[in-house]
């Protein structure tokens, strides 16, 4: 069993993948093999979570995920904890692997109760999991709202009732809580636990893949945890020049914070020099609070060889300067107003479409919805697909920021960046982001190695922030040397 952390690095599956790995592994098992493994890893968490605990509610489902709930019970009432198994239904209506359980639930002398308990100190959700197709409702909610209101810790089973593994789209209740909530993956990881509603939802994440270790030799998987992303170490005899150059242009009237900070993080995160072009005409041609930036007219940006950031505060002005800036830009980053430029333009995008390297492409729910011509609901609906969406049709890296930021790139296995928390969910923490994609791009990663590596250090940094010093994007800015 492993925890997962920010430095996992790991295949995902949904739930067709999950459901291949399961049918092969259980092929080369003796019967009900997988779900007996899942039963002990189960309450063996359970016991390592809860050791103190006298009584645990188990509540199970009508499928294969009650099944190991009633397989945990057994464990769990052996090792003598009182174990209270919630179960309403039919036994012949369950499936073979789960009907097996029940019986051994059964042989173990305990029986299923039709009701909640009035009182627990560790619940077990094991009501719904991969098979989840519709809002939980009747019993089933009713219980998954008992579970969230509580007090006491909540360990589900694979994944929360109600989360679907490809999308991390949550039905049914979930309530802010400070009890501890834990979920234990089988068999694989789902992309669906970290991003969306997933990691609300989740809590902390562990795997136990049931003695089945799978590796992603066929390239199967639907994506992948990035895991650690180091700094890259510095040769002793280098200069300024060895680090690259990042422009960036943004900052239309009322606006001209947003490309000071973008340049900021850039400076920060190891860019050799950066250089600022503001849209502005009234902004001031330097900043005494960051006077290593150098500020040179908009339209002489960027000069060759420079990463350029485009759009952060940018304004409508900048539609006009983007199809010069498509053909003739190096390493690019396109962000918030240069996103919004390209939404409903075809020319533009099939300028973009063109381009020999791709540029990295950065947008926020909002404005990857403006650029599929779809709602935002829409977008967050599947964020995995949207993403891919996207990086297919701009023939680009598409970071779709929010909760699990997914990372995309045509022809390579989706990202999801598992760093960050909400704290970041303040004006002007995405142009930072950007700032340091730019850096990193400056400094000669390729496209999608920047946006997530990139991704991956802004939410450290967000997860490591001190509890008391607030989170403000300028502050965010100059974290990053502290860090690495
Ligand atoms: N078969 C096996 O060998 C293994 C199964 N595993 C477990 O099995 C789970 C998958 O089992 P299932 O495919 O049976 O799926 P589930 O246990 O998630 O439930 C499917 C059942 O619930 C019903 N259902 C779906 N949504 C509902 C809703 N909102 N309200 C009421 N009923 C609803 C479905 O009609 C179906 O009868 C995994 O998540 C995992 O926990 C693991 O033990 C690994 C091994
Ligand atoms: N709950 C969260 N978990 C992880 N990252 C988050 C969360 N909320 C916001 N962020 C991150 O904060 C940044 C916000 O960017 P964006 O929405 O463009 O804001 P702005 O334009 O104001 O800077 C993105 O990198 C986003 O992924
Ligand atoms: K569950």
């Amino acid at each position: 069993m492993q925890r997962i952390s920010t430095h996992t690095r790991a295949p995902l599956w949904g739930k067709a993948g999950t459901r291949r790995i399961e049918a092969q592994a259980s092929a080369s098992l003796p019967p009900h093999t997988l779900m007996r493994r899942a039963g002990l890893g189960i309450a063996r968490l359970a016991m390592a979570l809860a050791p103190h605990a006298r009584h645990i509610w188990v509540a199970c489902g009508p499928g294969n995920n009650g099944g190991d709930g009633f397989e945990a019970a057994v464990q769990l009432q052996a090792c003598g904890f009182h174990t209270t198994v919630s179960w309403r239904g039919d036994a012949t209506a369950l499936p073979s692997d789960a009907r097996a359980a029940l019986t051994r639930l059964h042989a173990a002398g305990l029986s299923c109760t039709p009701e909640a308990p009035s009182h627990w100190d560790l619940a077990i959700d094991a009501l719904l999991g991969l098979g989840s197709r519709r809002p939980p409702d009747g019993h089933l909610a009713d219980w998954l709202q008992r579970m969230h209101a509580a007090d006491a810790p909540l360990l589900s089973v694979d994944l929360p009732s109600g989360l679907d593994a490809d999308t991390g789209v949550g039905t049914g209740p979930v309530l802010v809580s400070r009890a501890p909530r834990h979920c234990l993956s089988l068999l694989s990881l789902k992309p669906g636990q970290f991003t969306a509603d997933g990691r609300d939802r989740c809590g902390t994440l562990w795997l136990d893949d049931l003695g089945c270790a799978v590796d992603d030799a066929s390239g199967s998987a639907d994506a992948w945890l990035p895991g650690f992303a180091p700094d890259q170490p510095r040769l002793h005899a280098t200069h300024k020049g060895s680090y690259g150059d990042v422009a960036v242009l943004g900052g239309a009237p009322g606006m001209v914070g947003a490309p000071i900070l973008a340049a900021t993080a850039a400076l920060h995160a190891g860019a050799g020099r950066v250089f600022v072009g503001l849209l502005d005409p009234a902004a001031a041609a330097w900043d005494a609070t960051a006077p290593e930036l150098m500020f040179r007219p908009h339209h002489t940006l960027p000069q060759h060889g420079q990463a350029l950031v485009c759009g952060c505060g940018g304004g409508e002005a900048l539609a006009a300067m983007l199809p010069a800036l498509l053909d003739h830009a190096g390493p690019l980053v396109l962000d918030a107003d240069a996103l919004n430029a390209l939404a409903g333009q075809d020319a533009l995008q099939k300028r973009l479409h063109q381009r020999a390297s791709p540029a990295v492409l950065t947008p926020h729910p909002l404005e990857a919805a403006r650029l599929l011509n779809c709602s935002t609901a829409q977008v967050q609906a599947d964020r995995l697909a949207a993403a891919r969406t996207l990086a297919e049709r701009m023939n680009s890296v598409v970071l779709l920021k929010g909760s699990g930021s997914v990372i995309a790139s045509p022809g390579a296995p989706a990202l999801i960046n598992p760093s960050g928390n909400a704290r970041l969910a303040s004006a002007g923490t995405g142009d930072v982001l950007a700032g340091f994609i730019g850096a990193l791009l400056a400094q000669g990663l390729d496209p999608r190695s920047a946006a997530w590596r990139a991704a991956w250090r802004h939410g450290d940094l967000a997860d490591r922030w001190p509890a008391h010093r607030p989170l403000t994007a300028s502050a965010l800015a100059r974290a990053w040397p502290a860090r690495a």
